[in-house]
């Protein structure tokens, strides 16, 4: 079924067998840009930006993956299932629930946790925490070694909700369950991945600290987390 509802590519050879994916279709942009070559836009559908290009000459694609699960849901899974996509990295921004997680500190998701019911409804799946791929994180942990790039390997929590009425819950969320930062969508992610057979992994940029109140501006988010890129790029085919 290609093209598909939300995503306009007409051939599966124009988008790459591991996508990196941001939330934010501009990050996107700022990704092919600034650090593919040969670079071929292959979705506008809804601006949600999608382009193929190569890497220090191996091939990756970078796609937009909209804010929060549901969205995330229908983006991967199209990917996964329509086009044969195998890997999906998620590069993120994220609030630190801790004073630790520092702003422009990286992230890598051991696994995250979640009060959606979005893996419950889509197959069943009746647990709160869903693993990122080892082999990814395994993949991604030695890039970022090499590369000398300092990365947190936490788990994290995956949000429905950005704006709480109860401000401090996150405090709970931290002591009960071990999250160290939240995001809004790779709960669904590496639940795709799973239920389709496919791989999965996500590198967050800490943005904002909810503890200590520091933020970063909306352009930085979206030009200036630069690290978590260059390592996501070396997963590059
Ligand atoms: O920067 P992105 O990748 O969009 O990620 C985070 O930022 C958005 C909220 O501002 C949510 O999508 C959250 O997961
Ligand atoms: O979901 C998110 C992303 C960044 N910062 C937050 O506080 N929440």
């Amino acid at each position: 079924m290609i093209p598909t509802p939300h995503i306009g590519a007409t051939d599966k050879s124009m988008i790459a067998k591991t996508v990196l994916m941001p939330g934010d279709p501009l990050r996107a942009k700022f990704i092919a840009d600034t650090f593919l070559e040969d670079v071929v836009q292959f979705n506008s559908v809804r601006n949600v930006l999608g382009f193929t290009g190569t890497y220090k000459g191996r091939k990756i694609s970078v796609m937009a993956s909209g804010m929060g699960m549901p969205s995330i849901g229908i983006y991967s899974y199209e990917l996964y299932k329509f086009y044969d996509v195998e890997n999906i990295i998620r590069i993120g921004s994220c609030g630190g629930y801790t004073a630790d997680m520092k702003l422009y500190d990286v992230i890598l998701a051991k696994d995250a946790w979640s009060e959606s019911s979005y893996a419950k409804v889509q197959s069943g799946y009746d647990s709160a925490v869903v693993e990122g791929t080892k082999a990814l994180n395994d993949q991604l942990l030695q890039i970022a070694s090499d590369l000398k790039i300092p990365m947190h390997v936490e788990r994290i929590h995956s949000s429905d909700v950005f704006y709480r009425e109860n401000f401090e819950e996150y405090k709970d969320i931290y002591n009960q369950h071990g999250c160290v930062a939240v995001e809004m969508e790779s709960f669904a992610l590496f639940h795709n991945a799973n239920v389709l057979g496919k791989k999965a992994a996500c590198l967050l940029t800490v943005s904002d600290n909810l503890v200590t109140h520091e933020l970063t501006t909306a352009e930085e988010r979206q030009n200036a987390f630069t690290n978590m890129m260059k390592i996501a790029l070396e997963m590059a085919e």
